[in-house]
């Protein structure tokens, strides 16, 4: 049997940075990773895969656009054969890279499945035993397949697939409406697919607030995406020459019918073959690993991080987490739990939508006064020249002394917008201190500061 001080179960972005981290501290620490490929999923089927080819997409949308400014492009289409190169060799990059991190030697990596035999000890597939006196689970998420009558049986496409496209599809029906739904979406219907979604909630992106979803519902619409919210999925089947969904709207039934079918209807924690009942390690009704503020589980050696634990699955808060966990772990002194009042979330459709600390729902729920004040791209003199009139910005601070409470953007560039206002946020500045700030003319950035204003005015 081998022994670690650490034992790190799945070596994507938690995984990575906990290992890291715990290795930085002196620690004898091995990682387990039974994936074919390493990399975990941002680099390898998530977030860089559809940024490489969201971005291509928004250059092949201004090319089309160049009219509107003037310019004679004669022809803009994509090249789905050279887009996939590009997305590979893009990819093949960035894995390399996190490869030779984990095959550096600063820990000792195992390419095998783990499971556990008990509190403190883990089987790997390759026969290995290993004992650790901590272990992080960040076995991360899987797609899930809700129970829709016809869907197993009906060939469909997953996220992977759409990420992997070397060629024009010629029609598909996304069956969902959050995140990766919306964002592979607008990617297919940028490269010349005709493309129906069909979503369950009212809206899309039932996460965020109904004013940003319309924000996004609008801009789809404009570009051909027939959308479909406020259904029930009743069945899919096979056809022919491809795939329908039968489904009610109002009452009505409704079919639609596409070559392809794209299963965008959500994520679920990678638990199984775990055996997490022989470390007698709870999961919460959602099947995610149960943890406290220090990301330890309901055994305090065995800590989680990333889409397994949750509550969102989102990088940036995988790999803190896998950072607070190896920290925590080896008793770092002074150490703060994640701040949930600071949660950024980023949805990279065109326009992007971006939200940072509380929103106003969550702020009524909890009775927290607010000021609130937004401001609108088409008044806005960049944004105008730019022809990027979709959406608005919105602030919400307290009624005492202006402190920034949280702001959500749905609009040209939001993804990058959003972060004028995190570092002021997690300084807890007021209005004042982010008026007392210079703000470059013609700017988007600018855009922010008739909201602060309007507040300030408020408060005064
Ligand atoms: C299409 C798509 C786009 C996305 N875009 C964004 C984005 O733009 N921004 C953003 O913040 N987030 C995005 N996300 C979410 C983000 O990718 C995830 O939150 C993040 O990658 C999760 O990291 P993780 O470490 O929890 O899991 P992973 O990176 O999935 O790592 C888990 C690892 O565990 C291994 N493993 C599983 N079971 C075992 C086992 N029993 N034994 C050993 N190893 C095991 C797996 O092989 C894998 O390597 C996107 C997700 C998708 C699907
Ligand atoms: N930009 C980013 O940060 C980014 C990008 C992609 C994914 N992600 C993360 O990945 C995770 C997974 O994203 P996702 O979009 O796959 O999942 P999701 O849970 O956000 O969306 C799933 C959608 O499917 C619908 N749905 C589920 N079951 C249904 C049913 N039986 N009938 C009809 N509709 C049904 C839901 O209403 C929802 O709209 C999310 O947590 C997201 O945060 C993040």
């Amino acid at each position: 049997m081998k022994s670690y001080d650490l034992l790190v179960i799945g070596g994507g972005s938690a995984g990575y940075a906990a290992a890291r981290t715990a290795s930085d501290l002196g620690k004898r620490v091995a990682v387990a990773d039974g994936a074919r490929e390493l990399g975990g999923l941002c680099i390898l089927r998530g977030c860089m895969p559809s940024k490489t080819l969201l971005h291509a997409t928004e250059v092949l949308h201004h090319a089309r656009k160049g009219k509107t400014f003037g310019l004679r492009i004669p022809t803009a289409e994509v090249d789905m054969k050279a887009l996939h190169r590009w997305k590979v060799k893009t990819i093949r990059e960035f894995a390399d890279y996190r490869v030779q991190g984990l095959e550096s030697g600063k820990f000792d990596l195992y390419r095998s499945h783990a499971r556990f035999t008990g509190p403190k000890t883990v089987a790997l597939s390759d026969g290995t035993e290993i004992a650790a006196e901590k272990i992080l689970i960040s076995t991360g998420s899987k797609v899930s397949s809700p129970p829709i009558p016809g869907l197993a049986e009906t060939p469909h496409w997953t996220s992977d697939d759409v990420l992997d496209l070397d060629f024009v599809p010629e029609s598909v029906i996304v069956l969902g409406g959050g995140i990766v739904a919306c964002e592979l979406a607008q990617f297919l219907r940028r490269i010349g697919s005709k493309v129906t979604l069909i979503q369950r909630s009212p809206h899309l992106l039932k996460e965020f607030s109904e004013s940003a979803a319309a924000v996004v519902e609008q801009a789809f619409r404009d570009e051909g995406i027939q959308l479909h919210t406020g259904t029930k999925i009743e069945k899919i089947s096979t056809t022919t020459d491809g795939v329908s969904a039968k489904f009610t709207k109002d009452g009505k039934t409704l079919t639609r019918r596409a070559a392809y079918l794209f299963n965008a209807l959500g994520r679920e924690p990678n638990t199984g073959g775990l055996n997490v009942e022989a470390a007698g390690v709870k999961l919460t009704d959602a099947g995610r690993v149960a943890v406290n503020r220090w990301q330890q589980t309901s055994r305090s050696h065995i800590y989680a991080g990333g889409d397994v634990c949750g509550p969102h699955d989102i990088v940036h808060l995988a790999v803190s987490q896998g950072e607070l966990a190896a920290r925590h772990a080896f008793g770092v002194k002074s150490l703060k739990p994640i701040d949930p009042d600071l949660l950024l979330s980023v949805v990279f459709t065109d326009p992007p939508l971006a939200t940072l600390g509380l929103q106003e729902k969550e702020l009524k729920e909890r009775n927290i006064p607010f000021l609130s004040a937004s401001y609108p791209f088409d008044d806005h003199g960049k944004s105008i020249l730019m022809d990027a009139t979709y959406g608005y910005v919105k602030l919400f601070a307290d009624p005492k002394r202006g402190g920034l409470l949280g702001a959500e953007i749905v609009g040209t560039h939001a993804d990058s917008l959003i972060h004028c206002l995190t570092g002021p946020l997690a300084m807890k500045a007021t209005v004042y201190d982010l008026l007392r700030a210079p703000w470059y003319h013609p700017t988007l950035a600018e855009i922010l500061t008739y909201p602060l204003e309007e507040i300030a005015e408020k408060l005064s």
